[in-house]
């Protein structure tokens, strides 16, 4: 177990000055106050002395409530990893099939801060969180970005009706006169470290932002702010509060991701190799969960004059082509092949034209089946990660 209690919190996040502020757009550092039975440590942005604090188990932090959290237990649990949590108020928890790992259940603002502190070592959040609360911090790595849930966009919108009328563009947005040192812009946001270097990278200098802790929406109509910055995902929030999002307004695209510390990673024993599993059972899943496996019977003279034809077919070329074989059947005594079986793969958006194309080459009865796992030789990600870490 870890020799610091976990229980710190990110100075620069704490206090923001209510109600409204300048935030610096430069690169602030999180600052943590850490206790031991012996002494007081500062460790700045998590590291400390750019060492990990020894423990046995790898700890991997998922979302303890809200929307992330459910998606993410269902991820899990299609990829054969089951987290055996006795009830929902516990907030440690199993994987019998990574024996070596422990679960802890955080908020996803949390995870970010814990993984950045050393407290975690893997963790499942938005890159909305990661992107905020990491602050571009070298020590988190993306070990897999798209694991295609809790899709969102954090974006910048403005009222649609009085002055705000006819803007529609953050172009246009920040061009209007009215804005000055005086009278800034007001946005009121979550994401004070995105908002503020987004506003600053897209050249808007008379902007001022405000923080509250939800339904942000209402801000522009109490007169609060000018615009909000918040995500936004089927549109109904801002759609009910007669409010726009504008060309060139969107910070970020955001969907659930895998996220690791480097030193965890480099020196913690057994972290890349957990790391390795749980991204290939990812990658095994989420790649089969858009693709159907389609068998049909197909009359033909040989093996590949049947592979000819289904490769002359756009949709149905397969993984690595067409597994073909023979349907062996007694005619006059003999055995002989008259039918061939293809299988293939087909993406689950191309199914029905891959049926008409089977059809149009002779295939008969064709079964469609779900897929639950590709497991390739090796996935790209792990590669990628490899040469992230310098390995
Ligand atoms: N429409 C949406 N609004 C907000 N978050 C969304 C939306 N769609 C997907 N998400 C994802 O869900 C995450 C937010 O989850 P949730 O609202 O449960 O937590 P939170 O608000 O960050 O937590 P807390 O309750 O501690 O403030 C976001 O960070 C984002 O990645
Ligand atoms: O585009 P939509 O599908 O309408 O979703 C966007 C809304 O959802 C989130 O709020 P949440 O439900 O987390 O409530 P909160 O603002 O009180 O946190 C977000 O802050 C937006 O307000
Ligand atoms: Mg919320």
């Amino acid at each position: 177990m870890s020799h610091f209690s976990s229980a710190f919190t990110a100075a620069s996040s704490v206090s923001l000055p209510p109600p409204s502020f300048y935030v610096s757009v430069s690169k602030r550092s999180f600052i943590y106050c850490c206790s031991s039975s012996q002494s007081t440590t500062t460790v700045v942005n998590g590291k400390f002395d750019g060492k990990i604090v020894e423990r046995d188990e790898i700890r991997f932090g998922l979302p303890s409530k809200g929307r992330m959290a459910g998606d993410t237990l269902d991820l899990l649990k299609d990829c054969q990893l089951s987290v055996k949590q006795v009830n929902p108020r516990q907030y440690v928890a199993q994987i019998p099939q990574l024996s070596n790992v422990e679960v802890w259940f955080q908020r996803p603002k949390d995870i970010v801060r814990k993984l950045l502190s050393g407290d975690l070592d893997l963790g499942i959040v938005g890159l909305d969180t990661v992107s905020e609360y990491g602050r571009g911090d070298e020590d988190l790595i993306i070990v897999h970005d798209a694991l295609k849930y809790g899709d969102c966009r954090l974006s910048l919108a403005i009222p649609k009706y009085g002055i705000f009328e006819n803007i529609n563009s953050l172009k246009e947005l920040g061009q209007m006169p009215r804005w000055t040192v005086d009278r800034p812009l007001r946005v009121a946001t979550g994401f004070t470290y995105l908002g503020p270097k987004f506003m600053q990278e897209n050249g808007l200098k008379h902007v001022i932002f405000s923080t509250a802790d939800g339904a942000l929406e209402a801000a522009p109509a109490m007169g609060i702010a000018d615009a909000i910055l918040d995500l936004v995902s089927s549109g109904t929030t801002l759609r009910e509060n007669n409010l726009k999002e504008i060309e060139g307004g969107v910070v970020l695209e955001s969907q659930a991701v895998l996220v690791a510390s480097r030193k965890a990673l480099i020196q913690r024993k057994g972290a890349l190799d957990t790391t390795h599993e749980i991204l290939e059972r990812f990658e095994a899943h989420l790649r089969a969960a858009d693709q159907f496996m389609v068998t049909a019977n197909m009359r033909g003279s040989s093996a590949e004059e049947v592979a000819e034809r289904v490769l002359s077919q756009p949709s149905l070329s397969g993984l690595q082509g067409p597994t073909v074989s023979p349907v062996l059947c007694k005619r006059d005594g003999k055995v002989a092949a008259d039918y061939y079986a293809i299988v293939i793969c087909v993406p689950k958006k191309a199914l029905y034209k891959s049926v008409q194309q089977l059809r149009a080459i002779g295939g008969s009865g064709v079964l469609i089946s779900p897929l639950t796992y590709i497991f390739d030789e090796e996935t790209p990600r792990w590669r990628e990660l490899l040469s992230k870490l310098g390995l």
